[in-house]
Formats: C-alpha cells, structure tokens, sequence
C-alpha cells in the first residue's frame, strides 16, 4: 500500500508533536506536508525531518489522502474556507484536533459531505505519551478510520467514541488533564516549600512522585483503590491526609471542575450566534 500523504494545516506545538511521532514511526518525510503563515513554525518542523513546508494551504493540500487541522478553533474557518476546493477534489479525509469546531460546523464549511474526524488530544502527545479520543462522521469509511488510528496513534494512546457529544466529556478529562496534575503538583510544591523545604528538593520530590505513581498506576495488575491502600498503613500518614482530602470535598469538586470544563467544551461547539443586522 502506497504511503499516506499527509497535510498538516498549522504547524505550532500539536502538529509539531504528531509529525514528530509520524516520522519516529518511519513514515516517509517526503509523504509529509506541512502549511502555517508563520516561517519560523514551518522552519522548526524541517528541524524534525525532510517534510515539505508551504505558505499556501491550498498548495499543501493538493492530492493530499489527509489533511489534519491543527489551528486555535478561533481561526479553522478561515483555514477550511481556503482549502475546501482541494479537499473537494481530491477526496481526502479531514481530521481535525480543534477543540469545539463540530463536524456539523466542519461539514458547511467545507461545503461537501467530505468524510471527517474529530478528535481530542492532549499536550503529552508532545513527549510521545498522548491520550487522543477519536469520533467519525459517517462519510469516513474503515480505511480512512485506520488512517486516522495510525496518525495519532504515532504519539500514544487511542480511544474511538460512540457518539460526538463525547468528545466534550473527553476534553473535560483527557484534555484539560494535565492542567489538573500540574496543578495538583504546584500545590504540593508550595506546601512542601511552606513545611521549611527547599523549593529545588520539593520540585525533585514532587516530580519523580508523580512520574512513579503515574508508571504504576499504568503498569500494575492492581486498580488504583488498591494501589491506595498499599500506601496507606492503618493510622499512619496517609490515612490522616486522605481523610483530609475526603472530608474537604475532593470528590466533589473535581467532579465540579470537570463539569465546568465540558460545559466550556459544549459552548465553544454551539453554533454562533449572527448578531441582528
Ligand atoms: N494545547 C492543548 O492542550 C490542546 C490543543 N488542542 C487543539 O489543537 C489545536 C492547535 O493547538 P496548538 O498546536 O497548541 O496551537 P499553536 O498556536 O501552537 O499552533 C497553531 C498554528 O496555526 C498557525 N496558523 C494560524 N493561522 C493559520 C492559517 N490561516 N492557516 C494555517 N495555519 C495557521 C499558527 O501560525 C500556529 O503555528 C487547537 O485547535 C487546540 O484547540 C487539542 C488538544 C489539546
Ligand atoms: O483549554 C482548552 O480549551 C484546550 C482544549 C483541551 C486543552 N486545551
């Protein structure tokens, strides 16, 4: 089977990071193209490989089998306006990471019934260690859905969805996921760093904990209650601090969070409203 030529519309951090983990797949550099105004972004990809940069996204587009969408929501109408044409005549599947932009959206942009996928990665997709939920609007058919597997299955994990509206739950989550861990870590940073620590030795301990419990709440045969328990001997240490965290409310408040951020995910993905003329 002839390689996929991919087109990456916008080459900042994500497109960045799902080429780099194409080509550490072995996908030819020259099936590889990549369109953004920004010289400087198109400069910094060539750096990762021999893949070919244009200033023009119609031109990147021409004979593409897929085009992935990887501008800010904000700017993905005027993106897909300028390669509708190309994606037209050339039958490519359009993928897009945008968060919000709907296939609906998507699909009276582009003005066609172009086959589309949606999809919700997250920035450890950087380090090759992504979490991306993928949904298929009824037009992609099994080829076109394994091509999309193999492009952002090259820096992770991957999840298909059932229906769209789960792609707002998955960004509450996976998505805005990491934010939560480092936010989680700087608290314990700063607790540390008030107990008399020394802020590097608090950074240091804080890190490799969350590295070490992420790789074994990844590898063990155990579930994460269990993982707990083991950490937790009666009426020591943690036992008091978990107390602490379920009396407080942890739960709920997560449970809180995450609510706020789909319902975010929901609005950025209504249609917009046409002021009255
Ligand atoms: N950062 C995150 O945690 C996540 C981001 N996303 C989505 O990924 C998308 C890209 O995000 P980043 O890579 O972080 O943004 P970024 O700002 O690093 O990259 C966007 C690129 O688009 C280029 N661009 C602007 N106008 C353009 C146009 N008309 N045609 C072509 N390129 C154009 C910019 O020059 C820039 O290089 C966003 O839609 C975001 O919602 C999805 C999941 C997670
Ligand atoms: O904060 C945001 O809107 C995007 C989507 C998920 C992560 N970053």
């Amino acid at each position: 089977m002839k390689t996929a030529i991919i087109t990456f519309i916008g080459a900042g951090n994500m497109a960045s990071s799902i080429i780099g983990g194409l080509l550490a797949g072995g996908h030819d550099a020259s099936c590889i193209r990549a369109s953004d105004p920004a010289r400087e972004n198109l400069e910094r990809l060539r750096q990762l490989g021999d893949i070919k940069v244009y200033q023009d996204n119609a031109a990147a587009c021409a004979g593409a089998d897929v085009v992935v969408m990887a501008v800010k929501p904000q700017i993905m109408a005027t993106a897909l306006a300028s390669i509708s044409a190309q994606v037209a005549a050339s039958g490519s599947l359009v993928i897009s990471i945008a968060a919000g932009t709907t296939i609906a959206t998507m699909q009276s942009l582009l003005d066609n019934r172009a086959p589309l996928v949606r999809c919700m990665p997250n920035t450890p997709s950087l380090v090759g260690a992504g979490a991306t939920a993928l949904y298929a609007s009824p037009e992609a058919g099994p080829q076109q859905r394994k091509l999309a597997s193999a492009i952002l299955g090259a820096v992770g994990l991957i999840q298909w969805v059932p229906q769209e509206s789960d792609l707002d739950a998955i960004t509450a989550l996976s998505g805005s996921g990491p934010a939560y861990f480092f936010l989680f870590m700087e608290a314990m940073i700063e607790a540390a760093c008030a107990m008399g620590l020394s802020r590097d030795c608090a950074v240091a301990m804080t890190r490799q904990t969350a590295f070490g419990a992420a790789r074994m709440a990844l590898e063990s045969d155990v579930d994460l209650r269990e993982l707990r328990r083991r950490v937790t001997s009666p009426g020591g240490t943690t036992e008091r601090a978990v107390q602490c965290f379920e009396h407080e409310g942890l739960r709920d408040l997560v449970a809180h969070a995450m609510a706020a951020a789909r319902e975010r995910a929901e609005e950025m993905g209504a249609p917009q409203e046409t002021p009255d003329a």
